[in-house]
């Protein structure tokens, strides 16, 4: 298996953190890591090389007005390529996953510091963001309630200039798509340290949804309490992903504290805001959301702790030149099966990233494959390999082809 482009940058190596370090903190100390340009000039130049911070800060001021103008412009532009597409319905027909892939992947090739890669996608995000909701901001269904993870990969794919709706399952996101009320859906579909989430996998058993991207979000957990002070602390709430997660970190700092699965990450800081003794593991965003203070973050047992996202839509769009399609292939019941079926791809050079079997709801010991595979079904390769497949497989389906995660 090759998987080059999924392999997770390892920019962030922040280790989990004992009680009594803030997460700001800790921010803090890896930004004074990285010297900022400035702090560049000063290792190559004489001290007296660097000018007041008068002068400095008039030089922001201009790139900042540069910035501003460039930025205004730039919106005029996306504007003028919405007109171009003719009179459209609403704003998810102006949307252009692939394009943006392009524009990022651009960034990041041009990218030389001293803001790292992440950084500045996020940044180009935010413009394409604001730019495409001068049509209408895209409505995005995701797994709720406020605060979770689902809803950071959410505005890490679109940027914050959509109109989140959270929801209660992962199937009410895949019904609210299907009925036209949301324009995309965000749904978790894997974790580096928890594996596959397979509530997601079996909705495209029946779903008629096409994936139209994906998103992958480093997730760092945090214990959030009232008080903030471990010692108070006799409950935790969290989700049992979560627990997963953290289980050293809790059985060396908090042994003895009675753990209760809830719903969601959300809902345990919901629950942890009532009491002096309880306390939530979530993401950070939820100490705002909830008015709590960190105990302890990042607590994630594995630093690379990670979950793909997939974006789901009703229709497949063009190349972006690095993409993946995802498949649903339900074999045949003899011998060499598997096999037959993965040839096609083998043979053109194809490179198989992932594979997963689930019962198919077909039939007793009927098995459903769903394979990701490195290339676009509007692709030369891609299209003949699906054309030979279709012999050899007992039913295929096309889930989607989309753009390979970008930082
Ligand atoms: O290039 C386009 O098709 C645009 O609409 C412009 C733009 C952008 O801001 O660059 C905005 C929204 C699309 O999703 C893709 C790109």
């Amino acid at each position: 298996m090759n998987d080059k482009s999924r392999k997770t940058k390892q920019s962030d190596t922040s280790k989990p953190a004992k009680p009594g370090k803030p997460a700001a903190k800790r921010a803090a100390q890896k930004q004074a890591a990285v010297p900022p340009k400035a702090a560049k000039l000063e290792e190559s130049a004489p001290a007296a090389a660097i000018p007041d911070l008068a002068t400095l800060r008039e030089r922001i001021d201009g790139i900042d007005r540069h910035i501003q103008q460039l930025i205004g412009e730039r919106a005029q532009f996306a504007n003028q390529v919405g007109k171009a597409k003719g009179k459209l319905a609403a704003a998810v027909d102006y949307y252009r996953p692939e394009r943006e892939a392009q524009v990022l992947r651009r960034v990041v090739d041009r990218n030389d510091g001293p803001l790292n890669d992440e950084v500045l996608v996020r940044l180009f995000r935010e413009i394409m963001s604001a730019c495409l909701a001068q049509q209408e901001p895209l409505k995005i269904g995701f797994l709720g309630p406020e605060g979770t993870h689902s809803q950071q990969a959410v505005y890490k794919h679109f940027g914050h200039s959509i109109h989140g709706l959270p929801l209660s399952s992962i199937e009410e996101v895949f019904q609210e798509v299907e009925a036209g009320n949301a324009d995309f859906g965000v749904v978790p579909v894997e974790n580096s340290t928890q594996g596959t989430i397979q509530s997601t996998l079996d909705m495209f058993l029946t779903s008629r949804l096409k994936i139209s991207g994906e998103v992958e979000l480093r997730v760092h957990q945090h214990l959030l309490s009232r008080s903030g002070r471990i010692e108070d602390i006799e409950r935790v709430y969290s989700h049992p992903q979560s627990f997963a997660q953290c289980k050293a970190w809790l059985r060396q700092y908090l042994p003895k504290a009675e753990k209760i699965p809830v719903g969601s990450n959300a809902e345990a800081a919901r629950r942890a805001r009532n009491a002096d003794d309880a306390a939530a593991i979530a993401g950070a965003s939820a100490a705002t959301v909830y008015g709590l203070r960190s105990v302890a973050g990042p607590i994630e047992d594995r630093p690379d702790n990670t979950t793909r996202f997939l974006v789901i839509g009703r229709e497949l769009f063009s190349p972006s030149g690095n993409d993946r399609t995802s498949l649903l292939i339900f074999i045949k019941d003899q011998p060499g099966a598997l096999y037959n079926v993965l040839s096609p791809f083998a043979k053109r050079g194809l490179s198989m990233n992932r594979i997963e079997s689930r019962p198919g709801h077909t039939g007793r010991w009927q098995y459903a494959f769903f394979v990701d595979i490195g290339g676009h079904v509007q692709e030369d390769a891609m299209r003949e390999a699906l054309e030979e497949l279709q012999s050899l497989a007992h039913e295929v389906k096309v889930l989607g082809s989309y753009p390979v995660a970008i930082a």
